[in-house]
């Protein structure tokens, strides 16, 4: 189905439904939310002023201080800020007058700093802790707002894994006074904290039996600014937060193992590749690299290269990811398995510079890493983008996968690597208007400057295997689609909606052709089927499919229908949306994957439809939460 050319009369970003619909109810909500904004702004200022002048008057102050001990109260114009102000005074002058308090630490924040800590470690001699960790201590936030609610005035902390800021605002709408004791990946922001510790203060009462108490408790603050930087981008929802920080722990432990069991078998299980020494950071020699595989990943910062990644880490891998500069980070998908690589022993991925547009960095890549296996995922990868910008993404997706592929004949040409085995991600949308069920015999058809560039990708692979005995194979992916899916493709942008929609952040969901059917899948057990092809005696090309076919329109009921809403009163038809040449019908036909490989999805398409919703529902509640706190603005997205 083709759509209008008008398209291309503005430029418009998918996934921003939420500025279309901005611009609609501007005038809606205009003057209320000027003056919302006002009214923040202006306090903001009060604050900025406030603050600025009191580290003024500690700079004046301490020029004078030898004579003067006593420092006088600074004027104080937010009444918001009063508080954190004063104690924070009153503190600097006990440190003054007990000498303890060194010209060169003499600054607001370090005070701040220090005053938090105080009051922390008295907070733990008065308060309780709730646990709300679900995962790993049962607790949950209801026990915390019910505990509140009936009554009890002490104290409260609340026990949890914090790690980005809206679950601090979160914690306080449930009733905690103080968020504590267990941030493993961040620091616990100083201000509100400060100045709810400085509330707390006023309040003790007995604890009550069924909370643990904090004495129990240890708390633990590490900085992890790699992190902090991804804090407000993050793509996944609590609930998959604490799952990644258990595949974190997993991971850890597993690579432990085994360390311990490779180490013990190093001397009778060689190694089918390079051996690496590393040199410790921490001044002794590091162990010498257990004797396991090596993966290299392009496009590990895309949904498919962290899924990947997870897997093969679980299955013992060194995975090392070509990453592209860009002024933001954009390894979000893959933060939760980052280790500092300064942990030379522990850290099993790595992440190095390079382009599949520069061929140098690719052969440079390979001679240092002396990988195994290579997963080529890497592409411009949105069809309707595709149309925008034919160049590049020829560029990437068909010349790109020629040069990996010359750079690896050329690296096992020049080392004798002759084991090294490489893996194309092709795509369903190479057979564009063939008719379906499509398997690995139906001719290609392709419909975008994407799809024709990924029939060459497919076509260079088949041709280094024929021609220079390379193990290279092609997967012919059919959509594969996961809560970690970019929000610019149709099936997290619908997610996306629900959840902002169903938490009242959005109403409109701006969308093009509804009747396009699709084979979708989950991208978790796709990767699977990646690494199977590179296990098996000879290279072979696979469709990798669930073999149902579904429009745009059945993934709106489902989404929607889960979260008691009717698409039809939210979907309104865009013409933007719509591609200059569409692929109507797409439906794999996997049998030789199943049946050679072993293969199969896990995952079904409702299952699936579900678990996007799910996760989306819980980000538009920290979006909610840092809206209501002032944090966000109703229709921004992180
Ligand atoms: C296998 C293949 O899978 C993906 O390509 P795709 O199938 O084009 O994925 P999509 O989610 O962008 O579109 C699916 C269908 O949904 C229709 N549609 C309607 N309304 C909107 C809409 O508003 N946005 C989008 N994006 N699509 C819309 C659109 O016209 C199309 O028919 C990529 O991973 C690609 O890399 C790949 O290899």
């Amino acid at each position: 189905m083709s759509g209008p050319l008008d398209r291309f009369a503005r430029p418009c970003f998918e996934g921003s439904s939420g500025n279309d619909e901005r611009r609609e109810r501007k005038s809606d909500f205009e003057n209320s939310e000027d003056q919302r904004r006002t009214r923040i702004g202006s306090l903001k200022k009060k604050a900025i002023n406030a603050s600025t002048k009191f580290k003024h008057s500690l700079k004046r102050k301490s020029s004078r201080r030898k004579s003067d001990v006593r420092v006088s109260s600074v004027s104080i114009e937010d009444v918001r800020d009063a508080e954190e102000l004063q104690a924070v005074d009153a503190f600097r002058q006990t440190l003054i007058l007990d000498e303890l308090l060194p010209e060169k630490h003499d600054d607001y924040h370090m005070m701040l700093r220090l005053k938090l800590l105080e009051l922390m470690r008295k907070v733990e001699q008065h308060a309780s802790a709730v646990l709300t960790d679900k995962k790993y201590f049962q607790g949950s936030f209801e026990n915390l707002e019910a505990i509140r609610s009936a009554g009890v005035k002490c104290p409260l902390l609340c026990k949890e894994f914090i790690i980005e800021a809206w679950q601090i605002y979160y914690a306080r709408t449930k009733g905690t006074s103080i968020p504590s004791a267990i941030p493993t990946t961040t620091s616990v922001p100083n201000r509100p904290a400060g100045l709810v510790a400085a509330q707390m203060l006023q309040q003790s009462q007995p604890q009550p039996a069924f909370i643990q108490s904090v004495e129990e408790s240890q708390v633990q603050v590490q900085h992890q600014p790699h992190l902090l930087q991804q804090q407000l981008q993050h793509q996944h929802s609590f609930t998959n937060q604490q799952q990644q920080q258990q595949q974190m722990l997993d991971h850890q432990q597993l690579t432990k193992q085994s360390e311990k069991k490779t180490m013990a078998s190093e001397n009778d299980t060689p190694r089918s590749g390079s051996t690496t020494t590393v040199t410790a950071t921490n001044g002794g020699e590091a162990p010498p690299l257990p004797k396991h595989k090596i993966a290299l990943i392009t496009g590990i910062t895309g949904q498919d290269g962290s899924y990947l990644t997870e897997f093969l880490l679980n299955k013992g891998y060194e995975v090392h990811g070509l990453i592209r500069r860009s002024s933001n980070f954009n390894t979000q998908r893959i933060n939760h398995i980052y280790i500092d690589p300064h942990n030379a022993h522990k850290a099993r991925m790595k992440l190095h510079y390079a382009d599949l547009t520069d061929a140098s960095s690719l052969r440079r890549w390979l001679d240092t890493i002396l990988p195994d296996e290579v997963y080529n995922l890497a592409a411009q990868s949105h069809v309707a983008v595709s149309f925008e910008i034919p160049d590049y993404t020829a560029d990437v997706v068909a010349t790109g996968a020629v040069r990996l592929l010359e750079a690896v004949r050329s690296h096992i040409s020049a080392t004798g690597r002759s084991h090294i085995r490489y893996y194309q991600a092709g795509s369903s949308e190479m057979f564009g208007s063939t008719p379906p069920p499509q398997s690995e015999s139906t001719p290609f058809h392709p419909r975008s400057p994407y799809a024709a560039s990924k029939c060459a990708a497919h076509w260079y692979t088949v041709n280094y295997r024929e021609a220079y005995g390379l193990y290279a194979c092609n997967g012919i992916l059919f959509n594969h689609e996961s809560p970690r899916r970019g929000e610019n493709f149709v099936t997290r942008k619908i997610t996306r909606a629900v959840g902002r929609i169903k938490i009242g952040l959005q109403s409109k969901l701006f969308l093009g052709n509804l009747q396009a059917s699709r084979d979708w899948g989950f991208a978790g057990d796709y990767v699977e089927a990646m690494w199977m092809m590179l296990q098996q005696e000879k290279p072979d090309d696979y469709v990798v499919a669930t073999e149902e076919s579904h429009t745009v329109e059945e993934f709106l009921e489902v989404a929607f229908g889960y979260v008691g809403l009717n698409w039809k009163d939210h979907v309104v038809i865009d013409k933007r949306y719509f591609r200059p040449a569409e692929v109507d019908n797409l439906k794999g036909d996997s049998s030789k994957a199943r049946k050679v490989l072993g293969w199969k999805p896990r995952v079904g398409f409702e299952q699936l439809v579900k678990m996007m919703v799910d996760e989306d529902v819980e980000l538009a509640k920290r979006e909610k939460v840092l809206v209501d706190a002032g944090y966000m603005d109703a229709q921004q997205q992180p």
